[in-house]
C-alpha cells in the first residue's frame, strides 16, 4: 500500500486449491485499502489447475504449485496407513521450511479453499516462529466439519433439521483439530424456503469474500499492532 514500506507491512501467504474467489477478495481489498499496510508476497496451491493461480498472475502475485503426490511424497498406489501418514508428515515438513527459509516469511497464513488438512509438522514449527494461521470454513463453528459443508447443511434443511433453518460462514484460528480452532468471525446464514442449493452457495459466497476481507483485515492490525510495540 502507499506510503508505508515493505518492513512496515504485514506479509500475507495464501493457500488455495480452486477458483480462488476469496483470494481474489482479499487481493482487492488491499488495493482499495480494505486491508491497509498489507500485501500478499506469495500464493501457494496443491492443484495445478486452480483457477487461483490465473488470478495470482493477473495481480503480480508470486505462486507455486505443490503437491503431496506430483512432488513425490506419496506415491498413487500407497495403500499402507503408515507410508501414508509419513508422506502427510514429510510434505507438511517439507511445506514448512519452504515457507520459514524465506528471505520474507510471512506474518500470516490465509488458507482460502486449501483442501488439505495439515498436521503438526507443519503447525507447530509455522506456530512456533510466530506466524498465525487463519481459515475461511462455510459453516458455523462445531457443524459441519470437513468437506461439503453448505452441502450438508442443505440436506438437513430440506430434511427440517436444519435448527432454525440456519447455517453460516466463519473464519477460525487453525489448530490440528480440523475446523475446531478459535472462531475469529462468524455469520449465521438462514435458507430460505424453496432456495436452491445453488442460490445458497452464491449467497454464502458472496458473505465469504466480507468475511474473509474483514477477518483479514482484523487479524493485520492485531499483527501490526503488535510489530509496533
Ligand atoms: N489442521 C488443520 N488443517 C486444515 C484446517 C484445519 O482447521 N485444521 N482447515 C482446512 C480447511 N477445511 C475446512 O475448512 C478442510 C479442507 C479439506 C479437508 C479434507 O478432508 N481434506 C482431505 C482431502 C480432500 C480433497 O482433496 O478433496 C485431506 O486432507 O486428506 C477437510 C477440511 C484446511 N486444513
Ligand atoms: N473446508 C474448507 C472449505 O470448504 N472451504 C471453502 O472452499 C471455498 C473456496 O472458494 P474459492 O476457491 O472461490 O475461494 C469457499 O466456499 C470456502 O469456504
Amino acid at each position: 500500500m502507499a506510503g508505508t514500506t515493505d518492513s512496515e507491512q504485514c506479509r500475507i501467504l495464501v493457500f488455495a486449491s480452486g477458483n480462488g474467489s476469496n483470494f481474489q477478495a482479499i487481493i482487492d481489498a488491499i488495493a482499495s485499502g480494505q486491508i491497509p499496510n498489507a500485501r500478499i508476497t506469495q500464493l501457494i496451491v496443491n492443484r495445478g489447475k486452480a483457477y487461483a493461480t490465473k488470478r495470482a498472475e493477473a495481480n503480480n502475485i508470486p505462486w507455486e504449485y505443490f503437491n503431496l503426490i506430483s512432488h513425490g511424497f506419496q506415491s498413487k498406489s500407497d495403500t499402507d496407513p503408515a507410508k501414508l501418514q509419513q508422506a502427510r508428515d514429510n510434505y507438511d515438513a517439507a511445506l514448512a521450511k519452504k515457507i520459514l527459509e524465506s528471505d520474507k516469511p510471512p506474518h500470516l497464513i490465509v488458507l482460502a479453499g486449501w483442501m488439505y488438512i495439515f498436521g503438526e509438522h507443519f503447525l507447530d514449527p509455522i506456530s512456533a516462529a510466530g506466524i498465525k494461521v487463519i481459515n475461511l470454513h462455510p459453516a458455523l463453528p462445531g457443524k459441519y466439519d470437513g468437506v461439503n459443508a453448505i452441502g450438508r447443511a442443505y440436506e438437513d434443511f430440506k430434511a427440517g433439521k436444519l435448527e432454525g433453518n440456519k447455517t453460516g460462514i466463519m473464519v477460525h484460528y487453525v489448530i490440528k483439530q480440523v475446523d475446531r480452532g478459535e472462531p475469529l468471525m462468524t455469520r449465521e446464514i438462514e435458507i430460505q424456503q424453496g432456495e436452491e442449493l445453488k442460490q445458497l452457495e452464491e449467497r454464502i459466497h458472496e458473505n465469504e469474500h466480507q468475511l474473509i476481507v474483514e477477518a483479514t483485515a482484523k487479524v493485520v492490525k492485531e499483527i501490526m499492532a503488535s510489530k509496533a510495540q
